[in-house]
């Protein structure tokens, strides 16, 4: 058996994510980003497919895709508040990391495994940035489902999507804990 590692279960019993509007600098380097990234990238994959990849946005890309956004949220006709919603975690943000679900043709994998690989990538990148002290937050919103956003502002292939996008900065103000779930009423144990 493993030796016991009490204070990385510590850890995992008290992770949380920050609110990425409440983010700020200083944002990692990339030295700092290198060893979150391959933390995230060591996760789960049934057939070693890798049907994921990584897209790093430094504060220079989003003003592009704030203009991206609003452009897209007048095609699509949104409202104020959609509109708002598109744009602003851009806005805000100065630095993130795109998890991209890639897909590979498999007769072995289902495609909704490797779908699970990449939402584990996004929960090691969360816990990576946060052991590495730093806040970080994953977020979606309709830009990400957003197929003409996904091509021309990202460079996405039709057959890839976006798991999540990963907001990494420094805390500025701790809110509460959201509520945990009641853990006794969602596990059923089975013994015959
Ligand atoms: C796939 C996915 C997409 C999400 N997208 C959003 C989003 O667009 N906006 C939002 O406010 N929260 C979103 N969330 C929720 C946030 O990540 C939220 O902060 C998180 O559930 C807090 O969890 P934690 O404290 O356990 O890390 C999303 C969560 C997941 C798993």
């Amino acid at each position: 058996m493993p030796a016991p590692k009490p204070e990385v279960l510590d850890f995992l019993l008290h992770r949380r994510s920050r609110p990425a509007k409440t983010l700020g600098l200083p944002v990692p380097s990339p030295d700092q980003l290198q060893p979150i990234l391959t933390a995230a990238l060591r996760t789960p994959d049934h057939g070693k497919l890798e049907p994921w990849r990584l897209i790093v946005l430094a504060r220079g890309a989003m003003g592009r895709l704030v203009r991206l956004a609003e452009t897209r949220a007048d095609a699509l006709g949104l409202d104020d508040e959609r509109r708002a919603k598109g744009r602003s975690q851009f806005e805000a943000s100065h630095l993130a990391v795109v998890v991209v679900a890639s897909p590979k043709p498999s007769d072995k994998v289902p495609a909704i495994e490797q779908t699970l690989s990449a939402g584990a990538a996004c929960l090691g990148l969360l816990n990576a940035a946060e052991a590495a002290g730093w806040g970080a937050n994953w977020l979606t919103g309709w830009p990400a489902h957003d197929r003409a956003f996904l091509r021309e502002g990202l460079g996405l292939e039709d057959h890839e999507f976006v798991a999540g996008i990963v907001h990494i900065g420094t805390e500025t103000i701790a809110p509460p804990d959201r509520p945990r779930p009641d853990v006794a009423s969602l596990v059923k144990w089975v013994s015959e």
